[in-house]
């Protein structure tokens, strides 16, 4: 089976000298197509850096990621953000919504820009905030959502571009534990039932038990790789 995401000597840096701090040393990690894999560590341990460098959000000092068996991290400007924006889902930890739009609006955006045809981003849209469980709250905007049904949305926005993985900077950080757990769980569904790749970092325990793959970092290294039956 054809990777999604293969990384090669990874390595990220920051600062020189004394202040040196090697946030990635020598990663390597492969993630196949269905995968539903936690990146887990303590907390500077490295994980949001490698989903950035994953994302192609940031350029590695050495190695590198292929997506496809495309080097992202060779490409610049234009041609990686096109890449980007055609090929991976983002959530962040803090919903990332635009305030002004609605929930439908938000997930609308991406296809907009990818010159998607307004009937079909529609009932993309309409389709899949219904399998978010947000039937009915399409209009509202973010700030007349809770916590959990935003990052519902921003799950529904991944989503709809169809990209080939979704990456998840620790999604589940700003919720409370019960309302975390069954974002996890939606998130899974998607993931059996649409066969859509996930990646997230977490360091709950709770929420690492839901991974079916689980890749251990710590000081930047990868020091454990662990699968489950999920
Ligand atoms: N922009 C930056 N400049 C300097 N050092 C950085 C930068 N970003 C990250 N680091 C350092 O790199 C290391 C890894 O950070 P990273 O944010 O990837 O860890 P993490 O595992 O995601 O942590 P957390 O769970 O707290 O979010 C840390 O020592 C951090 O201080």
């Amino acid at each position: 089976m054809k990777p999604v995401i293969e990384t090669r000597e990874l390595c990220r840096f920051y600062g020189a000298g004394d202040t040196l701090v090697k946030a990635l040393d020598d990663v390597n990690i492969r993630i196949d197509p269905g995968e539903f894999t936690a990146i887990v560590g303590p907390s500077g341990s490295g994980k949001s850096t490698l989903l950035q460098q994953i994302g192609g959000l940031d350029i590695p000092n050495h190695g590198k990621v292929l997506l496809k068996d495309k080097p992202i991290s060779e490409m610049s400007g234009k041609e990686l953000s096109d890449f980007r924006r055609d090929h991976i889902g983002f959530i962040f930890q803090a919903y990332n919504l635009i305030p002004v739009l609605s929930a439908a609006e938000n997930c609308e955006y991406i296809m907009l820009l990818q010159g998607i045809p307004a009937a079909e981003r529609r009932e993309r849209v309409l389709s899949m905030l219904a399998q978010v469980g947000l039937e009915g709250r399409e209009d509202r905007l973010p700030g007349q959502l809770s916590g959990g049904q935003q990052q519902r949305v921003a799950v529904a926005r991944a989503m709809v571009s169809q990209p080939d993985i979704i990456l998840a900077d620790e999604p589940t950080a700003n919720l409370d534990s019960q309302t975390g757990m069954e974002l996890l769980d939606m998130m899974h569904d998607l993931n059996r039932n649409e066969g859509m790749t996930f990646v997230f970092s977490t360091h709950d325990p709770k929420i690492m038990e839901r991974a079916s793959r689980l890749i251990y970092v710590e000081d930047g290294k990868v020091i454990r790789e662990e699968t489950r039956n999920g």
